[in-house]
């Protein structure tokens, strides 16, 4: 009989993706990574995880990931964030930690495949299983799933890739269960607070205050840390102009923000590197459908794989793309197609 892993955070969609699976009878049991060093609350939570998991009647299994999470994601986070990008430090946790080595433990556990609570669904495509975005719009979690190697998904399931998100904690509810933490996790689960706490904490202390200037070169006015401003953003300049300003680019060597005018923040290119191929591009629609950052509207773009590189070009502009984050190249039915790291 097939061995289903199934991992466990301490949330409620992967709490109820391991009920749904126990319903269909399937063999299997939690897995539940600690990817930082374990505080009290890290025990709540497992205790938490023991008594559901025995109110379900499957055991619950641990590993310590965390000296891993600490050399392949936060240095690497540390490292490219100091350089002036926006690094996608869950896209490479799925890729390394939760599709890598959580996944290689849940084999050694005795596990043939790998449940999880995200929002996606695998379907059967030309390249095999396929990886497709997950039905609740407002969930869809394959952008973060894109720099996945392909072979994963003939072993992975997504539970909750057709269900809506709304409906989960009344689907637990219904059966009794309760997750440790119902809220929506945080962004970058070991950001607590802001990025420069943390960098501090790290014996990190980013550049404060330098020039705003404008695309033409004009200085007009002071800005209060790089690290503060990503590109688009228009909130928090403080700057009295006469059109709105938004984040158009930042140059760290010289610690400058570099401001304009709304037009000046489309992009008619974009640049991807280390590309991730899902599907071979010979099967790629003439205009594939290609997503900057998570909460976009894919744009149609002509895409051109070069080595291990994506050039793309927007059919229509897309705002300006920020380096370090992830390109995601879809199909027009929803299957990611390619990953890559934004340039
Ligand atoms: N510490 C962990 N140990 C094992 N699996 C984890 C862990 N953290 C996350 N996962 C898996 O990755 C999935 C997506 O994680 P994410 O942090 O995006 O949480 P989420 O969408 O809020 O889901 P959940 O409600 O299950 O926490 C989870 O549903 C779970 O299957």
């Amino acid at each position: 009989m097939t061995s289903i892993a199934l991992a466990l955070s301490g949330g409620a969609d992967s709490l109820l993706s391991l009920a749904l699976l126990k319903e269909q009878n399937a063999h299997v049991f939690g897995l539940h990574a600690l990817f930082l060093p374990a505080t009290a609350k890290d025990l709540e939570r497992i205790s938490n995880l023991r008594t559901q998991c025995r109110l379900l009647g499957v055991r619950l299994e641990t590993i310590d990931l965390s000296d891993a999470f600490e050399k392949q994601i936060i240095q690497p986070f540390i490292r490219a964030y100091t350089q002036g990008k926006t690094p996608n430090p869950c896209a490479w946790c799925n890729r390394d930690m939760k599709f890598g080595l959580l996944f290689e433990a849940a084999r050694k556990l005795g596990a043939d495949q790998l449940a999880t609570g995200h929002y996606c669904r695998i379907q059967p495509s030309v390249a095999g299983p396929g990886l497709f975005r997950g039905l609740d719009p407002s969930k869809d979690q394959s952008y973060f799933l894109s720099l996945v190697g392909a072979s994963a998904w003939k072993q992975v399931l997504f539970p909750l890739g057709e269900r809506f998100k709304k409906d989960v904690l009344p689907a637990l509810k219904r059966r009794g269960l309760n997750a440790a933490s119902e809220e929506e996790s945080q962004e970058i689960c070991f950001i607590p607070d802001n990025y420069r706490s943390f960098l501090s904490s790290r014996g990190i202390l980013l550049p404060g205050p330098g020039p705003v200037v404008t695309r033409e070169g004009k200085q007009i006015g002071t800005h209060q840390g790089l690290w503060r401003y990503t590109q688009g953003q228009r909130r928090g300049l403080k700057i009295a102009y006469a059109h709105p300003l938004y984040v158009i680019d930042k140059d760290i060597r010289t610690n400058t923000l570099i401001v304009g005018s709304r037009d000046q923040l489309w992009a008619s290119t974009c640049t991807a590197i280390h590309a991730n191929i899902m599907v071979p591009p010979a099967h790629w629609p003439e205009h594939p459908l290609v997503q900057t950052r998570y909460r976009q509207q894919a744009g149609r773009a002509r895409v051109r794989l070069v080595g291990k590189t994506l050039e793309v070009e927007f059919i229509t502009p897309q705002e300006v793309p920020t380096p370090g984050q992830v390109l995601t190249v879809y199909s027009r039915e929803g299957q990611v197609l390619a990953g890559g790291i934004i340039v």
